[in-house]
């Protein structure tokens, strides 16, 4: 065989589900497996082979982006639902999981049960504690909430177990809004008394004589879904409908005709109240001694939000004072609330038991709404409805897909790189982008840097959900720059580096010129790729393992590491060298399928032009 030196080669092969679209490039190369024994190179000494990749590219459905995908391999996943859920949600979960319905659990036997568990779905009955994930033992990987109010859901808890939590926020919207003004109405006209009155065997037409809701002021305090809705409701009642909500737009509200006003402008101008956002500590009881007091005498307020935005012991001063004429409330800070409690004991006082998402039509679309993004979570797709994770609309992830895979390798080799005893501090992402600055969301490329960081590291498993938490729980800062690339903006990115400051490696030649360990790697036709160590450029295919050597360029190194590689049947995918220049220092970069032994590594470092080598795990 000639003396010819290789600048790039690639072994392609098709993978098993591989089918050639018209437009994806073919062998460029085709070899038998045992590399380099039958191998014929090129003619020209400067290019060697064209590199092509043949594997599949990267699609979403292949990637669990989310971290969550159920970890039993070849055994459905178990879904707890633990509270009653529609028959056609439970019809969504059977085609893909093992469920299993158990209502009214104590937080004993809840515990006992979540270890066997990779999905729990609740409503707003069960508390998913700090406890419970602990019980789960990392089994646990997506809480699914049927239905908005995640406020029974411990967030910061989830977060920090990178258990994801999705809810079904638009199915019972319409249910809540019906549900509020059925109250609005009862009370007004006092329906639920007189009904008892009536059949208690009593005739009391002049006590239950109620009030007009035609003409009156009407505060709905939360003006997003439901309250938009109640909203339009009451102005086809003929109210005059005010709203307050810091983070609505105006626009929106004047759309309904509703004006936006204050905190105090509402609950002071307004005859009724109507009460719908969210419990968050910013909303708890916010409706107390001092607020009841800014209100006009006499006024009336339905609750359909959560029982905690109201001090309840202070609803019932107001309501024994007058300052409340009546209130309607389907919500409680208890659920159930005390028997003997005196609010819901109060005369002017009218309840319903958490019912505002009670309709047979919400409760069907709620459960086809959390079983769809249960299912979704657990084959690790990033959820629309993702309340712990960001959301990621679907087309954008499809784009995204490769390059999150490319930055989950990129981090597992940065990591592999750096010396024993040498700490990492700081992590620099460099994202080079045809595209403006807000068109490419790097959240998930973050997270994906920040798993291949850490996971071959340590025992945690890191995923979308609690990637940033895990980060700065291990003092790890990670600073995002993003530079201009001349490429086309038709692909998000041209490349993605990792630096790695202040640490050394064990591999001289990753460190480059700023003193850093330097990767960077591109997606080409879909598959990462590896395009520079240090400060030398390469081009090898991101698939298993790959072996880096620095060596003096000169002929024969490509088949002298491939021959003991073939020897011990270590199949070559990909190879790639870079120099510094004609006869001068050169990395190879080799991507092997199987994990060499150490005497095979060994006689790769004894070649004698190779000054260093490092084998890495992808
Ligand atoms: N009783 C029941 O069965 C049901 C209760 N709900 C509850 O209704 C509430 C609203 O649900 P959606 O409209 O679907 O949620 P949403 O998220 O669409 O609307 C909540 C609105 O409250 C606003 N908000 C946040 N902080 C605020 C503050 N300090 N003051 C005023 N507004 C504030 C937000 O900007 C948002 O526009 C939730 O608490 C939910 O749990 C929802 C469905 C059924
Ligand atoms: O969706 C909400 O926020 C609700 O309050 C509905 O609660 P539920 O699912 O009926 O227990």
């Amino acid at each position: 065989m000639a003396a010819i030196s290789f600048k790039a080669l690639a072994v392609a092969r098709p993978s098993p589900s591989f089918s050639s679209p018209s437009s994806r490039p073919v062998f460029a190369l085709s070899v038998p497996r045992r590399f380099p024994a039958q191998l014929v190179p090129h003619r020209s000494p400067r290019i060697c082979c064209s590199a092509v990749s043949v594997s599949a590219p990267v699609s979403v459905a292949d990637l669990d982006i989310a971290g969550v995908a159920a970890a039993v391999v070849g055994t459905k996943p178990t879904v707890l639902v633990s509270e009653k859920l529609g028959e056609a949600g439970l019809e969504v979960l059977r085609g893909f999981t093992n469920v299993e319905c158990a209502y009214n659990l104590s937080p004993e036997e809840l515990r006992a049960k979540i270890p066997l568990c990779d999905a729990l779905i609740v409503r707003s009955g069960t508390k998913v504690t700090r406890e419970l994930f602990e019980a789960a033992g990392g089994r646990l990987k997506v809480v699914g909430r049927a239905g908005v109010g995640i406020d029974n859901v411990d967030l910061q808890a989830a977060i920090e177990f990178g258990c994801l939590v999705v809810n079904a926020p638009t199915a019972n919207t319409v249910a809540a809004a019906e549900h509020g003004i059925a109250l609005l109405a009862a009370m007004a006209r006092n329906v639920a008394q007189a009904d008892a009155s009536v059949k208690a065997g009593k005739w009391q037409r002049n006590k239950f004589v109620g009030v007009s809701l035609v003409g009156k002021t009407l505060a709905v305090m939360g003006f997003g879904k439901v309250g938009s809705e109640v909203a339009r409701r009451a102005k086809g009642l003929g109210m005059h409908v005010i709203a307050h909500d810091p983070y609505a737009p105006a626009d929106r509200a004047r759309a309904i005709g509703v004006e936006l006003v204050s905190f105090d402008e509402a609950i002071s101008t307004s005859d009724f109240i109507s009460l719908h956002m969210p419990l968050t500590p910013a909303t708890a009881k916010v409706f107390n001694d001092e607020t009841f007091a800014k209100m006009k005498k006499g006024v009336r307020i339905v609750n359909v939000a959560r029982g905690g935005v109201i001090d309840e012991d202070a609803l019932v001063r107001a309501l024994d004072s007058g300052t409340v004429a009546q209130a309607a409330l389907d919500v409680f800070t208890e659920e159930p609330p005390a028997k003997d409690s005196k609010l819901v004991q109060h005369p002017n006082v009218t309840v319903t038991p958490h019912l505002g998402a009670s309709t047979v039509e919400a409760q069907e679309g709620v459960a086809i709404e959390i079983a769809e993004a249960v299912v979704g979570a657990l084959k690790g797709e990033l959820a629309a409805t993702a309340v712990n994770a960001p959301m990621v609309p679907a087309e954008v992830l499809a784009e995204l897909a490769p390059y999150a895979v490319l930055a989950e390798k990129l981090g597992r080799l940065a990591v592999q790189l750096v010396a024993g005893g040498s700490g990492i501090k700081g992590v620099k992402i460099v994202y080079a982008s045809a595209r403006d600055t807000d068109e490419v969301d790097t959240r998930i490329l973050r997270a994906m840097i920040t798993k291949g960081l850490i996971e071959p590291i340590s025992s945690v498993f890191v995923n979308i959900v609690n990637a940033d938490y895990i980060a700065k729980e291990r003092g790890l800062r990670i600073s995002e720059e993003r530079i201009p690339h001349d490429g086309s903006p038709d692909v998000p990115l041209g490349f993605i580096q990792v630096h790695l400051a202040g640490v050394e490696s064990k591999f001289a030649s990753a460190i480059s010129d700023s003193g850093e360990i330097r990767l960077e790697g591109k997606v080409k036709d879909g598959i990462p790729h590896l395009t520079l160590v240090g400060s030398f450029g390469v081009d090898v295919s991101l698939e298993r393992n790959i072996i880096l050597c620095r060596q003096v360029d000169q002929p024969g190194m490509i088949g002298r590491v491939g021959s003991i590689l073939g020897d011990k049947n270590v199949n070559v995918n990909f190879m790639s060298v870079g120099r510094t220049g004609l006869g001068k220092q050169a990395i190879m970069a080799i991507g092997v399928d199987e994990e060499p032994d150490k005497e095979t590594l060994k006689k790769i470092g004894q070649v004698p032009a190779v000054e260093e080598f490092a084998f890495l795990k992808l």
